[in-house]
């Protein structure tokens, strides 16, 4: 017998056919749920194993709200949709589903759709590293590094997103002495920020003697979800939790208590901005991993703050020779942040895979490098990589180029030409600038990717090719769609396994070890001795904003050594329009708009802060503004958490 699914679908014709299709496969369909709380029941009851997922459903929720849930829950999903919005695709496609499935489809799409889900399900779970981790495992992790508490919070406040999504979370120690609680608070960037209880108090506008004075909240919140109406009735009884919950905007909370190693019980209690943030299966899973957070009492929220890593300092900094490290060195590509390694989990997923993989990122952030190590690792690797730039292919040529043309199929056609297609049979063909493609030519490619078929122009007949297509753009594939510049078919089969490249300003702590390692490269290919870069030249490689990505810094590097006359670079040539914030220049004068201004004040009153906002030594503080005033201006100017760091 094949896998357990869960049709979460509002159209019961759909949902019908589609069990129907499921069944005759020789799958089991354990129910049909027309709305998210129906599906959350069945569930608990049937424990599936993968979700087919319709967006819009009946209720208020939608099958996005679902898919984080899903997500924690360990079940693997499927979205079927025949939305083309692009806000809506982009949501979808953030919570990381194993397929789209587009409305209407065909019994064959499913099927495959389903067999390259489950292929990719198989190989996610062998390959990544955090997959298999259990919660406590990661709780020990984060508990284990070298870091400051604040920082281990914080990141535990993050991983536990992935259980109970909340917008603040408190810890109270039930210690019979009045243990002010303390918190971790989501802001307007999506950091969380620990507060203490006399900080909330501050910004509330409570008074020590008030607070003393008001009832404590007591057993009522044991073990127990409190959604809109209940938690508006919860807040008439606790004044503290009224003032609170009314000033952050909190209509929602779930609560659990977790005794440490010493036998007090410590309170955590999840707050949400949602009506209806909280339900039976988040308490359960809660319920189900007290060893992770009794781990969490007792091995990060009881422990002194120590251990915290001095600041990185940039000193004269040598060339890197040794580049076989794992760490630094991926198949050629360089690079240690946290960004770059999650796409390396990914291309060590697909690589093994046959599905179709869509690389995004700016211009010059690696997307080539990315598809050359994916054949190189895949089982295809013995066969040929072609590589197509779709945006340099001859408008009226394209189609003769991917999939040839017999001799006199146009004019100017006096020989038969095996097409890109053709000559890839058997290994990878790599289409870059994928979004550039015409739509005509875009139909053909859908009929390449489902039918693994081609016809030659002018040919009478179609040909089988085996090959697996890796794409790459740096437009927003989402945007095209939905103004109609790139089919919604195509999308969703591209988008089988999608790896977006972080651009380098988002992954900053690269530059020095990509540098390094261009310098190295460049110095013996020209066999001149420089050795490393001053300090001063290594922060002007930091402070700029890197708008060419990695084929930007290379260039520079290569510039800077011709240049240099010692035996480290102390000059950098950095192009002025560039550096991190700056406008145009005109008359020598840089012209910024006075939106422009703030954004960057704020930004670096942010960076100085760690993202902090609230209270002491936060960023509202400093600029002297009430901290509701500046989150909105935050939203308003897009600063985001990235930015920041
Ligand atoms: N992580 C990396 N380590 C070392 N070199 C890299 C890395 N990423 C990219 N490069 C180098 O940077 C240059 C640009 O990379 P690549 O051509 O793959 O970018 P791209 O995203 O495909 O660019 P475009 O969108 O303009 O086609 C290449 O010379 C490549 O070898």
């Amino acid at each position: 017998m094949k896998e357990n699914i869960l049709i979460v679908e509002d159209e019961f014709i759909v949902a019908n056919d589609l069990r129907i299709m499921l069944q005759k496969a020789g799958y089991t369909v354990c129910g049909i749920a027309p709305s998210v709380a129906k599906a959350l029941e069945l569930l608990k009851a049937k424990q599936p194993e993968w979700v087919l997922l319709d967006i819009f459903l009946q209720g208020t929720k939608t099958g996005i709200d679902l898919a984080g849930q899903l997500t924690c829950m360990g079940i693997p999903f499927i979205y079927i949709s025949a939305n083309t919005n692009q806000a809506i695709l982009e949501a979808a496609r953030a919570t990381e589903p194993y397929g789209f499935l587009v409305k209407p489809f065909r019994e064959k799409d499913l099927l495959v759709m389903l067999d390259i889900a489950m292929y990719r399900h198989s190989q996610s779970k062998k390959f990544s590293r955090y997959a298999s981790l259990t919660l406590l495992q990661q709780v020990e992790q984060i508990a284990a590094k070298a870091e400051s508490k604040n920082e281990k919070l914080k990141q535990m406040a993050t991983m536990l997103q992935g259980v109970v999504p909340f917008d603040c979370m408190s810890i109270a120690k039930n210690d019979g002495a009045n243990t002010e609680p303390f918190y971790l608070s989501k802001n307007a960037l999506n950091i969380f920020q620990p507060f203490a209880h006399n900080e909330l108090l501050e910004i509330t506008g409570v008074s020590q003697r008030d607070y003393r004075s008001w009832k404590p909240i007591g057993n009522e919140m044991k073990d127990q979800f409190f959604s809109n109406f209940e938690f508006r009735r919860l807040k008439m009884d606790s004044p503290w939790l009224k003032v609170f919950g009314d000033h952050f905007t909190y209509q929602s909370a779930l609560s659990i208590d977790v005794a440490d190693e010493d036998g007090y019980t410590y309170r955590l209690t999840f707050f949400s901005k949602e009506a209806d943030g909280y339900n039976n299966l988040q308490l359960d899973l809660l319920q189900r991993n007290q060893d992770a957070l009794q781990s969490f009492i007792n091995n990060i929220v009881k422990k002194k703050d120590e251990g915290i890593i001095a600041p990185r300092v940039i000193k004269a900094s040598p060339a890197v020779t040794n580049f076989t490290s794992t760490d630094i060195n991926f198949n050629g590509i360089i690079g240690e942040s946290k960004l770059l390694k999650a796409v390396f989990d990914k291309v060590n997923i697909v690589a093994a895979d046959d599905a179709s993989v869509i690389i995004t990122g700016e211009s010059g952030t690696g997307k080539e490098r990315i598809a050359q190590i994916i054949h190189k690792l895949s089982p295809r690797k013995s066969k040929p990589l072609i590589i197509v730039n779709c945006a340099a292919l001859p408008i009226n040529l394209i189609e003769s180029e991917l999939f040839g043309h017999e001799r006199g199929a146009f004019t100017g056609a006096t020989d038969k030409r095996t097409g890109k297609f053709e000559q890839a049979d058997g290994g990878t063909i790599f289409l870059d600038e994928i979004g550039e493609l015409p739509l005509e030519a875009q139909v053909k490619l859908l009929r390449v990717l489902q039918e693994r078929e081609i016809e030659r122009l002018g040919g009478n007949g179609t040909r089988k090719v085996n090959v697996r297509v890796i794409a790459a753009t740096n437009r927003n594939l989402e945007k095209e769609v939905a103004e109609g510049r790139f089919r919604l078919d195509l999308y969703y089969r591209l988008n089988v396994f999608p790896i977006n490249l972080p651009a380098l300003r988002q992954r900053k702590e690269d530059i020095p070890l990509l540098a390094n390692y261009f310098l190295d490269r460049f110095a013996k290919k020209t066999g001149r001795v420089v050795t490393g870069f001053s300090e001063e030249a290594m922060q002007a490689l930091l402070d700029y904003d890197w708008p060419g990505n990695i084929r930007e810094l290379e260039h520079l590097v290569e510039r800077s050594l011709l240049l240099s006359t010692d035996e480290i670079i102390t000059q950098i040539d950095i192009p002025q329009g560039h550096i991190a914030g700056s406008g145009d220049v005109e008359g020598g004068f840089k012209v910024r708009t006075l939106e422009e201004m703030e954004r960057e004040h704020i930004l670096n009153i942010l960076k100085l802060c760690k993202g902090k906002i609230f209270g002491t030594g936060g960023a509202a503080e400093m600029l002297n503004i009430p901290s509701t005033t500046l989150n909105s201006k935050i939203k308003k100017l897009g600063i985001k958490y990235e930015y920041v760091k």
